[in-house]
């Protein structure tokens, strides 16, 4: 008798891939008595650069660290490369670590720690390549996101916003990721250094492939360099399209921010 397959049998090969690379499902997300989310529902398909909007505190950065399981869903599922997260292997878990990569909003970047060892810290957990191997990958992930070798040995604390945001990247992508996660990458940075930090990702996007979830309240990243926009309201995600399709949206919160004054100048400059 032919063993029944089991569903990780069953997972499609590489070329074969899910096209959504996130499921949520009916999600509920709370602390204590306070519901953050109650039934929300988002896809994220392989290869899109999706940007996730919303009011202060509508829980964007508690969908992501539900997401990448630094929080438990109180309720519903969430896929992440076809796996269930509420049903993990430890080699799973392990395989979801490597695939994705995760730009925290305040870099959490180790203080102690050099620029190239920040970097390296991916890959001296995840792999057992050596050390000299290490270095030379990791010093290709500085040069990637722009930073100079001069950098290599600089405390985190010596150097500026932009630059500590250059290193945050260049760690998320120590491992190779497909999905890369952002919170607020261009939060705190002017708005040269923010456009230079967005064009970066979308050329990082289209040369790598990675599909990017990125938690923003910068409209001008969202016209430069987002494929499709959620919009967390209302406990869930009340519209995911491009940025023109939700200019034309009746949702009061959608109105407000695109057709609003920082909403239209972003309009004119894209
Ligand atoms: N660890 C926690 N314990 C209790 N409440 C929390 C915790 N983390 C987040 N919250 C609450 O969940 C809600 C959503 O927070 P979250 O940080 O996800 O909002 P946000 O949409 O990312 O906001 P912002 O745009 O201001 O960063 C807030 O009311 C916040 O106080």
């Amino acid at each position: 008798m032919t063993k029944a397959k089991t569903p990780e049998a069953e997972a499609p090969a590489n070329d074969k891939a899910p096209d959504n690379l996130i499921e949520v499902r009916d999600l509920v997300s709370q602390f204590g008595d306070q519901v953050i989310h109650d039934g929300l529902n988002l896809d994220v398909q392989r290869g899109e650069v999706l940007g996730v909007v919303g009011g202060s505190g509508t829980g964007k950065t508690v969908l992501l660290n539900t997401i990448i399981g630094l929080k438990e869903p109180d309720g519903g599922t969430i896929r992440i490369f076809g796996h269930d997260t509420s049903d993990l292997s430890p080699e799973q878990s392990a395989d979801i670590e490597r695939r994705t990569g995760t730009l925290f909003q305040q870099g959490a970047l180790f203080s102690s720690l050099s620029v190239l060892d920040n970097v390296a810290s991916p890959l001296v957990e995840h792999t057992k390549l050596p050390r000299e191997t290490i270095r030379e990958l990791a010093e290709m992930k500085i040069a990637m996101v722009g930073l100079k070798p001069e950098s290599h040995h600089q405390k985190p604390s010596e150097l500026s916003g932009g630059m500590r945001k250059r290193v945050g990247l260049a760690r998320a992508l120590a491992l190779d990721p497909e999905l890369l996660f952002l919170d607020e990458p261009t939060a705190g940075l002017d708005p040269i250094g923010a456009a230079a930090f967005d064009e970066l990702i979308r050329t990082l996007s289209d040369d790598l492939g990675l599909t990017v979830f990125m938690i923003t309240h910068d409209l001008d990243s969202l016209y430069a360099i987002c494929d499709k926009v959620a919009v967390l309201a209302d406990k869930g995600i009340v519209a995911k399209a491009t940025v023109q399709e939700l200019e034309r949206s009746d949702h009061p919160w959608i109105k407000e921010y695109f057709l609003g004054p920082r909403g239209r100048a972003a309009t004119k400059a894209a």
